[in-house]
């Protein structure tokens, strides 16, 4: 019975049901595992088959499309095996601590497979309007199949156990105010420690909070990192046009002027996205395109060069690469692995057919600077980074990330930037962009690379960015560098600084 138990609307567990009206579970199964359907969901078994998975190191958003075809899983049920994948990835930060309570055991003492399978029951009970008997019966169901008859009913158990509280009601245990706030917004919105103290910080450093706002701040991003993100479509210039989107049912962007975004149904249906003359990509990321394509160079070029450094997979290339044709200008779209410059040329077929002149490389970044010095008018380098700005995007990143990166990834970025400047004529701009707002990432590399380069100063990149109807874009910080915001822009948390070279 694939349509048992299926929600009306997901509800999100950062989003208390009526706190005046806690809610109670009112059905309780009252059969043993061992008396219950042996036949399990497809739904809800793609979603254990993409867990398992993702524990193997897999990409969630890459992975359940796959699995779903396989399986024959669509329509209403490949919906709802999507929210069950992605709530229950996502928010295990908030559903682990209560699964060991209801467990009375420590997680290290519960099989990862069958924490997974928990996880599962639980963003059914807590996050989403599954009733009581189905979610229990269901996840016994699942634990029987996949994890076996002896682990199902420790299943049982807990599933029975954390049936017992609503969502407010173990949040009071798992999450009690009184000890440090930002430790319990950790749990409550289910994101690692060191990420929300980072995001603070960022609030803070690049001037989008004070210190009497960022608490309200903080939690606004924290729960829009938790909201899967709405679709937004790029139409890339002269291949596609934003009207052409809106006839077929998206609706124009109020943000970018070449954007829009689209509420239902399949963006791949669209004719212009299915022959990539449009595309699904962020608004954060066009706006950043359309400013880098719009500071005036004072290069003197007749016919412009631009470099995108890190191209890989070729969505804000594609951006350009359109732009720059509309100004005269050719762009060469570098790319350090491979399999991603295969994806880069993917993305640029449209605008190659559409006889657009584009040059595809595979090389490190890092030798470019060298290898081709001042040669380029505009320069993007969209660095390897976190990604704690896109964490709507990717419901298993934040828990894949450790600060250790930040000092993997800090090396690189700095090089990379350097490599930019050296590869830029005298008058022409680079652009610096990360899709996180970690102070590591963004603020302090560039501060880092301008001290030790006298020859770029920085533009303040604010005044580039321009909305659909043309309008300064709102609330984008003290400046000079721009950071985009989820629960401000809607968009990912994108980071762009402007560097013009002397
Ligand atoms: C943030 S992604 C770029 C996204 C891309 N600009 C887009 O909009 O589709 C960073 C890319 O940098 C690539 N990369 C990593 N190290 C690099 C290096 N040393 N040189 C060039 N590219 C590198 C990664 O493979 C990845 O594709």
């Amino acid at each position: 019975m694939p349509e048992q138990g299926r929600p009306d609307q997901p509800r999100r567990p950062d989003r208390p049901r009526n706190p005046q009206r806690p809610h109670r579970p009112q059905q309780r199964s009252v059969q043993r595992p061992s008396e219950r359907s042996r036949s399990t969901d497809p739904a809800r078994l793609a979603a254990y088959t993409v867990m398992r998975a993702v524990a193997d190191g897999a990409y969630a958003n890459l992975e359940l499309p796959k699995v779903l075809r396989a399986k024959g899983v669509r329509g209403r049920d490949a919906g709802f095996a999507t929210e069950l994948t992605y709530g229950a990835t996502r928010m295990r930060g908030l559903y682990d601590p209560i699964i060991a309570s209801a467990a009375g055991r420590s997680l290290d003492k519960v099989d990862d497979a069958v924490l997974d399978t928990l996880r599962l029951g639980a963003h059914q009970l807590l996050g989403m309007r599954v009733p009581v008997h189905a979610a229990v019966d269901e996840t016994v169901g699942l634990a029987r199949k996949v994890n076996g008859a002896g682990a199902s009913g420790f299943v049982n158990a807990v599933m029975r156990r954390i049936s017992e509280r609503s969502l407010e009601e173990w949040l009071a245990v798992v999450a009690p105010e009184g000890g440090d706030e930002l430790a319990r917004l950790a749990v409550v919105h289910s994101h690692p420690e060191w990420v929300v103290r980072a995001l603070r910080a960022a609030l803070l450093g690049h001037g989008a909070s004070t210190s009497d706002t960022v608490d309200a701040d903080l939690r606004d991003l924290l729960v829009a990192d938790n909201a899967p993100p709405k679709v937004s479509l790029v139409a890339r210039p002269g291949l596609a046009t934003v009207a052409e989107l809106v006839e077929e049912g998206a609706t124009a962007s109020t943000l970018s002027p070449v954007g829009a975004t689209l509420d239902a149904g399949d963006p791949g249906a669209i004719p212009a996205v299915r022959e990539g003359r449009a595309a699904v990509q962020d608004e954060g990321s066009q706006l950043l395109a359309l400013a880098l394509a719009a500071v005036p160079v004072e290069t003197g070029s007749e016919r412009q060069r631009w470099l995108d450094l890190c191209a890989g997979p070729g969505g804000k290339a594609a951006l350009l690469a359109t732009l720059g044709a509309q100004q005269g200008a050719v762009l060469f779209a570098n790319e350090a692995s491979e399999h991603r410059t295969d994806l880069v040329r993917q993305t640029l077929a449209a605008a190659v057919d559409a006889g657009i002149e584009v040059m595809v490389g595979t090389g490190d970044g890092r030798d470019l600077g060298e290898e081709e010095p001042e040669s380029f008018d505009r320069v993007l380098v969209d660095a390897p980074c976190t990604g704690l700005g896109a964490l709507r995007r990717r419901p298993e990143a934040r828990w894949r990330r450790s600060p250790a990166d930040l000092a993997d990834l800090g090396g690189l970025q700095r090089e990379l930037l350097e490599s930019a400047i050296a590869a830029t004529k005298p008058g022409g701009v680079v652009g610096y962009a990360t899709c996180s707002p970690h102070l590591a990432e963004t603020r302090f590399v560039v501060g880092d690379v301008v001290k030790k380069h006298p020859e770029v100063s920085v533009v303040d990149a604010r005044d580039y960015f321009h909305d659909a109807l043309g309008a300064p874009v709102a609330d984008l910080g003290e400046g000079p560098y721009v950071q985009l915001w989820p629960h401000r822009h809607g968009t990912d948390g994108m980071f762009l600084a402007l560097l013009r070279k002397h």
